[in-house]
């Protein structure tokens, strides 16, 4: 099969963890007789620099001619006091926008040995296996009207029927595929918004009967992630509440470096992004974890190309990695090598060309 990929490193890290992941997809058209073209585009930070926009038209265009899109981070310091039309953050949401990508799954799976390097390692049930829908493009990010004066600022959030309607959707139609549980998080007992929510939830649940729902309001759930994290399955949530609750639940499985996530059409183009940011405080070191991002190959693989057994094969890929006694900075193990981010690609690259892998191949995320 031939795949056309428009891959938009960003700013920081995202640099060099797109660098490894994009080797890894090579790898994997060597392995299983594809072809990806890859077009480059900038987007954020870098984007400014060198054409004055975060989001340039050429990078839509190579978007709009590509089957799907990777993205690094943008972000960083020496943007950090621009306007907010020239802030990096602007094309990474302009992005979202411009192709439409309501529905961000953020898988959360913690895997054996890898979740003992989380901070809650002793607090830890072994299940933790949930996928975080997250609406992106509504809410308090996108409302208007949306001001900064000396005096006072204003942010609004709004939500449509219609807007609720299909992320929430998209949460139950997940839930059958998996464990058949739907938490919606909300905070319906201030928030007008979410009393909509957390209305069309409990209309859409007729159409449902084989799900079970269970409403959490955000603060109760943000303690629960962590006290029973095996209780949840999809949790599907509004923009800024998934936006939190994603970086909290990256914990859990040992570092925020683990965390892909896949925005995807009803016509299989998709937007795959790592939920880490440009992370300036290791930039440049090499040290970045590059597994987010690589997963986030395997996302598009499965969602946007059918790939199923390729994807399957560089998600078991990535965690044998760990499994024969390998890691990065951010989940360092007693006993284990710490390996430069350009050296776990090359090691996920070999799990996959030793073709063991198809051996012992888990279940791609679903
Ligand atoms: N998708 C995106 O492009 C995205 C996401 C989040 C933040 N950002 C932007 O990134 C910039 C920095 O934000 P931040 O520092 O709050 O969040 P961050 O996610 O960049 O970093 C938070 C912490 O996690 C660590 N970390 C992140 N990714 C890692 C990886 N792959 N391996 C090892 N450690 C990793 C960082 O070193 C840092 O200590 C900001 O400009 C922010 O707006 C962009
Ligand atoms: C950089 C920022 C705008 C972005 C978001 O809040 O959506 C990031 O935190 C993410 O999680 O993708
Ligand atoms: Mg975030």
């Amino acid at each position: 099969m031939k795949k056309t990929v428009a891959v938009l490193h960003g700013d920081g890290v995202g640099q060099e963890v797109t660098e490894a992941a994009v080797k890894v997809l090579q790898s994997v058209g060597r392995r299983f007789d594809h072809t990806f073209e890859v077009k480059k585009g900038l987007i954020g930070g870098i984007a400014i620099d060198e054409t004055g926009y975060p989001l340039p038209k050429e990078t839509i265009d190579a978007c709009e001619k590509s089957d799907a899109v990777l993205l690094g981070a943008v972000g960083g310091p020496k943007w950090d006091q621009n306007p907010s039309e020239l802030r990096p953050e602007k094309g990474l949401l302009g992005i979202r926008k411009h192709f439409g990508l309501f529905a961000n799954l953020r898988p959360v799976k913690a895997v054996k040995g890898m979740s003992e390097a989380s901070p809650l390692k002793d607090h830890l049930s072994k299940d933790v296996d949930m996928m975080i829908v997250r609406e992106l493009t509504g809410g308090l990010y996108f409302g208007e009207p949306k001001r900064k004066t000396h005096n006072g600022a204003v942010d609004s959030l709004t939500y449509s029927r219609e807007e609720i309607e299909r992320i929430v959707e998209q949460g139950f139609e997940l839930a059958r595929l998996r464990k058949g549980k739907v938490t919606s998080v909300d905070k319906a007992n201030v928030l007008e918004t979410s009393k909509l929510w957390r209305e069309v939830v409990e209309e859409k649940k007729a159409h449902y009967p084989d799900v079970e729902v269970e409403h959490l309001l955000v603060d109760a759930a943000a303690m629960k992630l962590i006290t029973q994290p095996g209780s949840f399955d999809v949790v599907v949530t509004e923009n800024l509440f998934g936006d939190i609750l994603s970086d909290e639940a990256s914990v859990l499985t040992g570092s925020l470096g683990m965390l892909p996530s896949a925005s995807i059409r009803s016509d299989g183009f998709g937007l795959y992004e790592p939920v880490h940011g440009s992370a300036p405080d290791i930039a440049g070191m090499n040290i970045a974890n590059p597994s987010a991002a690589i997963l986030s190959v395997a996302m598009m693989l499965k969602y946007s190309f059918g790939m199923e057994t390729e994807a399957s094969a560089v998600e078991t890929a990535v965690y044998s990695v760990f499994d024969d006694g390998y890691c990065t900075t951010d989940v360092q193990k007693s006993g284990h090598r710490v390996l430069t981010t350009s050296a776990f690609a090359d090691k996920v690259i070999e799990e996959l060309e030793r073709e063991l892998v198809s051996d012992h191949i888990m279940s791609a995320y679903v």
